[in-house]
């Protein structure tokens, strides 16, 4: 396979961020539904509202037509929040080529079903290879081009080399994984451990604070990412604990800006209604709580900051559980 064109199919910061990156290796066709967005991309080089100091690369063709894009295209990129996965996918399954891989950016479950972005490609796509890309990587910063390091998981060993080369480039290093199950679920479950930091820190809890609530973030996210097929290495990796560490710490990440505002007291429909971007924690929790129940996994930290997103529970209420009194072995939940 010679990748020459790529079709990156979402036109927020993510989406954006990657495509602006591969213009170095290939030729990149980003496809956006707002006619402005594509307007102001190919005209102006930015992107304001998803990335305000940007200058995108002149190369960076956007198309607000799907079909041109994904008809074209060796390699489909999906930076689509996980709520409309799929019905996009529908879409790009009457243009897509025999055998063009499709790789998911999205860290999100679909609620209806709580499937994997890579479950929903294999369904409606079958027969083409299909892969995540996950890792510590928040937009701004790579757009901005500071170093960081991401994980390309695939089944297939030959394509992932060669995806490899296509998404790295550059201070953006790009690593092969065959854990496809295990990568997807640190980028889906570090979401909620973040609205958990945010909610420590927006209620003044120190740096051991946020320590405790990573780490014994991460060992819930293991449990229930190993109880569901993912090996347990992969989530102390890239795609595991760097994710979770970047995503807990950053002034820039979406959920920890949610935990920050249930801090203060606001509840989701206002701190959303405010928000112009995606913030995929509080949308896949329900999914999450679901199959923590089904797989038999505890996981204390996760459901107190459900609680608190239905609205049953005060952040500052539920904050006090999130680190147990009555603490067990380490080894243990809660
Ligand atoms: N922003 C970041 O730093 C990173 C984000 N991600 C993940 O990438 C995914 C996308 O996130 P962002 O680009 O950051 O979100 P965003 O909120 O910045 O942008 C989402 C984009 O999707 C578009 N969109 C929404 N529904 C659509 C539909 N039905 N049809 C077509 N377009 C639609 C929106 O118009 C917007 O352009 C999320 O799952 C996120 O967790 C992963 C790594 C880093
Ligand atoms: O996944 C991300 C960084 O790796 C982005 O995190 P947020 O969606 O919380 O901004």
């Amino acid at each position: 396979m010679q990748v020459q064109r790529v079709a990156v199919l979402g036109g927020g910061s993510w989406g954006t961020t990657i495509a602006a990156v591969m213009t170095r290796n290939v030729e990149v066709t980003l496809w956006a539904r707002n006619a402005d967005t594509v307007e102001e991309i190919n005209t102006r080089h930015t992107n304001l509202g998803y990335l305000p100091d940007a200058t995108l690369p002149e190369k960076l063709v956007a198309t607000t037509d799907i079909g041109a894009a994904v008809g074209s295209a060796d390699v489909v990129v999906m930076a689509i929040p996980s709520q409309h996965f799929r019905s996009v996918l529908r879409t790009v399954k009457e243009h897509i080529h025999a055998w063009v891989p499709v790789i998911s950016l999205t860290k999100g479950l679909e609620l209806d079903t709580r499937m994997r972005m890579t479950q929903v490609i294999e369904q409606e796509l079958p027969g083409h290879p299909f892969g995540v890309l996950t890792g510590p990587n928040l937009a701004r910063e790579i757009m901005a081009g500071y170093a960081a390091a991401s994980v390309i998981a695939m089944d297939d060993e030959v394509i992932v080399r060669e995806l490899q080369e296509v998404f790295g480039s550059g201070l953006f290093r790009v690593y092969t994984n065959d854990d496809v199950i295990g990568c997807e679920l640190g980028g889906v479950l570090k979401n909620i451990i973040a609205i958990a930091a945010g909610m420590g820190d927006g209620q003044g809890a120190g740096d051991n604070t946020r320590a405790a609530i990573i780490t014994r973030g991460l060992a819930e996210i293991t449990r229930l990412g190993v109880a569901m097929g993912g090996r347990p290495e992969t989530f102390a990796g890239l795609a595991g604990m760097g994710d979770l560490i970047a995503t807990c710490t950053s002034g820039q990440s979406r959920n920890r800006h949610v935990g920050m505002e249930l801090a203060r007291g606001r509840d989701m429909e206002e701190i959303v209604a405010e928000m112009r971007m995606v913030a995929e924690g509080a949308k896949s929790a329900p999914a999450v709580m679901a199959l923590a129940k089904e797989y038999g996994v505890e996981m204390p930290i996760a459901s107190d900051v459900f609680r608190v997103l239905r609205g049953d529970a005060t952040a500052s209420r539920a904050f006090r559980g999130l680190l147990r009194v009555e603490a067990g072995a380490e080894s243990e939940p809660g």
